[in-house]
């Protein structure tokens, strides 16, 4: 059977690929930042998983105005990097896993969350920059990846309580899935940032600290914060740090396990307008 290997949350600011992209990383606005990954790229090498569920929002590049899915889930062989204004990022094709996907699309569905199937789309910095962040510059992405979209962009977006029990429900999908593969879930974007209006470029560190200290001891609690808090403490787009919850959800200890191993835990201002927030938790 499949199983739940670890979870990993990361930032995913778009300066950060273009600064890999463009060979920026040993600068020393870069450098900080990305040595706060090298653990990471190690403990990849050493823990690869088959298949990473990665959560993560578009940001208005494969849907629009047009279409809000709230949650979507990629279940396509194979989904382009996108061109966000500069021509795609120069990153391998991310190879998907259609099998596991339509099984996961199935459970979860069955377990009264309704999923939009994606058959076919792009994929924006919301989900190369954490594969960047963790494989570096490879010819060909390691592990094939599911990618699944959350709308943290058009009011309204969904709980972190809905996050969180939505985790479970895809824990519960993994499991029942009839192949001996171990997935790794990964949750994204946030932490503190605004980038319009008055209040652009605010950071607020005792949130974002505060919430990594939840999210590892008191995911439950953490879940409950309303989207007003988000907002207000963490800005605008900070709202992003609900999806980190459907991956912390998907962790043992919710479903009756140990609690997870934290592995690793980095923060870092600013990198452009955001603060970066990661952190590895092995199943326990
Ligand atoms: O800090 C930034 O510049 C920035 C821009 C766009 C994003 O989607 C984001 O998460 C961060």
């Amino acid at each position: 059977m499949a199983h739940i290997q670890a979870s990993v949350y990361t930032s995913h600011v778009p300066a950060i690929g273009a600064a890999l992209d463009l060979g920026k990383t040993g600068e020393a606005y870069w450098q900080p930042l990305f040595a706060g990954y090298e653990f990471s790229k190690k403990w990849i090498q050493e823990n690869p998983p088959d298949v990473i569920f990665l959560v993560y929002n578009d940001h208005a590049t494969a849907f629009s105005l047009d279409f809000i899915p709230t949650f979507a889930i990629g279940t396509a062989a194979e989904f382009v990097p996108a061109d966000e204004g500069w021509g795609p990022r120069p990153v391998p094709m991310v190879k998907g896993h259609p099998e596991l996907a339509a099984h996961i699309a199935q459970s979860v569905i069955q377990q009264d969350f309704d999923l939009t199937i994606v058959n076919k789309m792009d994929v924006d910095h919301g989900l190369t920059v954490p594969l960047s962040l963790m494989y570096g510059q490879p010819q060909a992405w390691p592990a094939p990846v599911i990618p699944f979209a959350v709308n943290v962009v058009q009011y309204p977006v969904p709980s972190g309580l809905r996050c969180l029990n939505l985790g479970k429900a895809i824990r519960k999908a993994v499991e029942s899935f009839d192949q001996d593969l171990k997935v790794q879930i990964w949750g994204t974007g946030g932490m503190s940032h605004q980038l319009q209006g008055p209040r652009a470029g605010l950071i607020n560190k005792e949130f974002d600290n505060a919430f990594l200290d939840r999210l590892v001891s008191d995911p439950e609690g953490l879940a409950r914060v309303p989207h007003i808090d988000y907002v207000r403490e963490a800005g605008s787009e900070g709202i992003e740090l609900v999806m980190w919850l459907i991956a912390r959800g998907a962790m043992g200890d919710l479903a009756g396990g140990p609690a997870p191993r934290l592995k690793h835990r980095f923060y870092h201002v600013p990198a452009s307008n955001t603060a970066v927030g990661h952190m590895i938790l092995e199943e326990g």
